[in-house]
């Protein structure tokens, strides 16, 4: 049973998981949180708006670092707080949903304090750095008109004991029966996953691609046998329209705008023209590959390099009839520190699978990176920075990695030239950027 502890700053005993403390609510950070003291100890809190007085259940007691506590209870509301889209997700609740308390323009305004932030503190860009001075998150099409309901191409559920379609409550293993995911597309949703049962302990994985039917697969299989892959088609502003094979399983970014947002963001920062060399790294089934492909022309040359052997056999399908893109499957790290010091084709990169040489071409004119929410790291970046680019064109889905990797390249004489911020996860905390990096030597 919870219970009040005193707010007072001093005498308030240890903590322990289920007090409750009255908290006066601060800044977002990174992971859904905004923060808060209690005598002097950070609180990051879930579930609260910066602004708010709320009343707060502690979930984590650290002795001697931070706490984690869900508000309960408001007790002075922030005008963004609407009543949550999902309350599965609210406390106590499964993951996923953080922001579902928040106003969709509420949720911009946070996402952009956060990578402010974070750009700030560990990227280490003044504050009146021009490239976040007017930075605003961008809603992409049908988002605000669906509620920011119903925009998820891919979901992932897991079976419960008795075979119930669930997720994993918040920061634990323990599986919550749902009986709907409202981020779901729409013929996701029409697919009844909720009214059946699985085998208990099913990874169950729904996919509504772009061109024909949902696959659902269960641990990895088929459910009604059959295909494992799905076709997407991207069709930009301009009319070009790009068509991809994907495994069922493999990674697509999820937003049903995102693909398009991000092909037509990375093709515009990239600004490539015929001829040039471009790396593509950390580039899964091709989605930026394929259109810079088309951007370099015959006379140019794409380097892609991806570790995900499922994701290298389809994007050697969806080049296929580009010459100038040329595939490297493994790690992006271990592919660059081989290709490191070799010409192209002397050098031996493991695993070069489709191409006239066997290492990422030594110069590149634009690098574009996507790395996973880990980053890229000090290692990647700095082989970046060696192929000499005019340009990189970083793609991030974590705020706090892409500031790492920023200040890292701005240490070593790049500057932050331009950055644009999608939501193209409404309701959650995930926000996805499209940095440009440039040698501050040129010009
Ligand atoms: C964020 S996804 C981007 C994929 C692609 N650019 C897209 O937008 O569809 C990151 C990709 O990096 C791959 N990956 C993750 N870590 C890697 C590593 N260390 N080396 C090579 N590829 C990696 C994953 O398999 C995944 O395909």
């Amino acid at each position: 049973m919870a219970s009040e502890a005193p707010t007072g700053p001093a005498g308030s005993g240890p903590a322990t998981v289920g007090d409750v403390l009255t908290l006066d609510v601060g800044a977002p950070v990174h992971g859904g949180h905004c923060l808060a003291r209690h005598d002097g100890r950070v609180v990051f809190v879930r579930h609260a708006l910066p602004g708010e007085r709320v009343r707060a259940v502690l979930t984590e007691v650290r002795r001697k670092g931070y706490w984690r506590a869900d508000a309960i209870e408001v007790l002075t509301a922030s005008p963004d707080r609407v009543d949550s889209v999902w309350s599965a997700a609210g406390p106590g609740g499964v993951g996923g949903g953080e922001l579902a308390h928040v106003s969709l323009p509420g949720q911009l305004v946070w996402k952009r304090d956060v990578i402010t932030d974070a750009l700030r503190r560990i990227g280490r860009l003044d504050a009146d750095h021009p490239a976040l001075a007017g930075l605003s998150v961008e809603r992409v099409p049908g988002d605000l008109e669906r509620g920011g309901l119903h925009s998820r191409s891919r979901i992932e559920l897991v079976a419960d004991g008795e075979g119930r379609a669930g997720m994993h409550r918040y920061r634990s293993h323990e599986v919550l029966a749902l009986t709907d995911m409202p981020f779901a597309a729409e013929p996701i949703a029409a697919a009844n996953l909720f009214g059946r049962t699985w085998r208990p302990g099913a990874t169950i994985q729904a996919v509504a691609p772009s061109d024909g039917e949902v696959l659902i697969l269960v641990d990895g299989e088929p459910l009604r046998g059959g295909r494992r892959n799905v076709r997407e088609r991207v069709h930009l502003a301009d009319g070009r329209e790009f068509a991809y094979r994907v495994a069922g399983g493999g990674f697509w970014q999820v937003h049903l705008e995102a693909a398009r947002t991000l092909v037509g963001a990375v093709l515009e920062a990239a600004a490539v023209g015929p001829g040039a060399g471009v790396w593509d790294l950390y580039s899964g089934a091709g989605l930026f590959t394929v259109p810079l492909a088309g951007e370099v022309g015959p006379d140019g040359r794409v380097d892609a390099v991806e570790g995900d052997p499922r994701a290298i056999a389809d994007a050697r399908r969806n080049v296929h009839g580009l010459d100038q893109a040329v595939l490297h499957g493994g790690d992006v790290a271990a592919v660059l520190a081989e290709h490191n010091g070799h010409s192209g084709a002397a050098g031996a990169a493991p695993d070069a699978v489709a191409g006239p040489a066997r290492g990422p071409a030594p110069h590149a004119d634009v690098v574009v990176l996507d790395p996973p929410r880990a980053g890229a790291g000090a290692a990647v970046m700095d082989a970046v920075l060696a192929a000499g680019p005019d340009r990189i064109v970083y793609v991030a889905c974590d705020p706090a990695a892409l500031a790492r990797d920023v200040a890292h390249a701005r240490e070593r004489g790049h500057e932050l030239v331009s950055l644009r911020a999608f939501d193209l996860f409404p309701h959650t905390h995930h926000v996805e950027c499209v940095a440009v990096l440039t040698p501050t030597t040129l010009g």
